[in-house]
């Protein structure tokens, strides 16, 4: 693996995934500076998916090739717990033990943080309560997540996943099920957690959140065709041809915004 700019929380190198021998990934190279948002974006069947579990170390060993490293270890160099702690991960559609209640499962995230089978302590419970707060999930603690609704559900999942205080956080398609104001909530969750040096990333297909963040990585085929400021004309080019110009990118007041064609 070549040298490492210290600041670099994320890399990704020469990477090639596969599922049953077919070709998923194919020599992706990407690095994500620490404390930045990076959206991941890109046509269904990309690769975008499967590119944030190969970060997460999600993806069979067996059918791997490349180097993934975090904070410049490779990655399956952690141990474990350490690793849990540090890169906390949201994925797309993830099943939630239906009994289960809405605090039970936040308190989930604190696991790592955790002694074997100890009970969590009181800094444990200030930690998800707070960030039940901030996606308004606290006034249902008591109730089963089973009761919930898909955005609601959503919203839990994403409390659990902040609670991780982890320096990394890896989010697959967050808004989905979201209301609008509460996918506005989100990003002004990420940005806090971004403006305290988290690096957060994000498979989006809402694009005009996507470019919200601070970077953006653009894919097409199992491979990455561009990696750019989310202001950039080249970014924003890029994310046209992508989806075959039947989108356009437009700036409202100081925003970019992507529209039908
Ligand atoms: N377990 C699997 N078995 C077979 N094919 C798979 C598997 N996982 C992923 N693929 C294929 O790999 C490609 C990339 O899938 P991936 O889910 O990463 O795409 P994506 O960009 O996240 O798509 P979407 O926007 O639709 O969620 C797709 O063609 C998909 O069919």
């Amino acid at each position: 693996m070549p040298s490492q700019s210290p600041n670099l929380a994320l890399s990704a190198h020469r990477i090639h995934a596969s599922v049953h021998a077919q070709p998923i990934l194919r020599d992706l190279s990407v690095d994500f500076t620490q404390g930045r948002w990076t959206s991941i974006v890109g046509p269904n069947g990309a690769g975008k998916s499967s590119l944030l579990k190969v970060l997460s170390g999600l993806w069979p060993a067996h059918s791997l090739q490349g180097q993934v490293a975090l904070q410049g270890r490779p990655l399956h160099s952690w141990p474990r717990r350490q690793r849990a702690q540090t890169l906390a991960w949201l994925g797309q559609g993830e099943v939630v033990t239906e009994d289960l209640t809405v605090l039970d499962v936040a308190l989930l995230g604190r696991l790592p943080h955790q002694s074997w089978l100890a009970a969590p302590n009181s800094a444990d419970h200030a930690i998800v309560e707070h960030c039940l707060r901030q996606t308004q999930a606290w006034e249902w603690r008591h109730r089963p997540v089973a009761e919930l609704s898909g955005g609601e559900r959503q919203r839990v999942l994403l409390a659990r996943a902040m609670a991780v205080q982890a320096s990394v956080l890896l989010m697959d398609e967050p808004l989905a099920n979201l209301d609008p104001p509460h996918q506005t909530d989100w990003m002004h969750a990420v940005r806090a957690l971004v403006a305290q040096g988290t690096t957060v990333v994000s498979v989006l297909h809402e694009l005009s959140f996507a470019l919200l963040a601070d970077e953006m990585v653009v894919m097409a085929a199992g491979q990455v065709v561009h990696h750019g400021a989310c202001h950039a004309p080249e970014t924003h080019a890029a994310l046209e041809a992508v989806f075959d110009h039947r989108i356009r990118i437009c700036q409202v007041e100081d925003l970019w915004i992507a529209l039908p064609r």
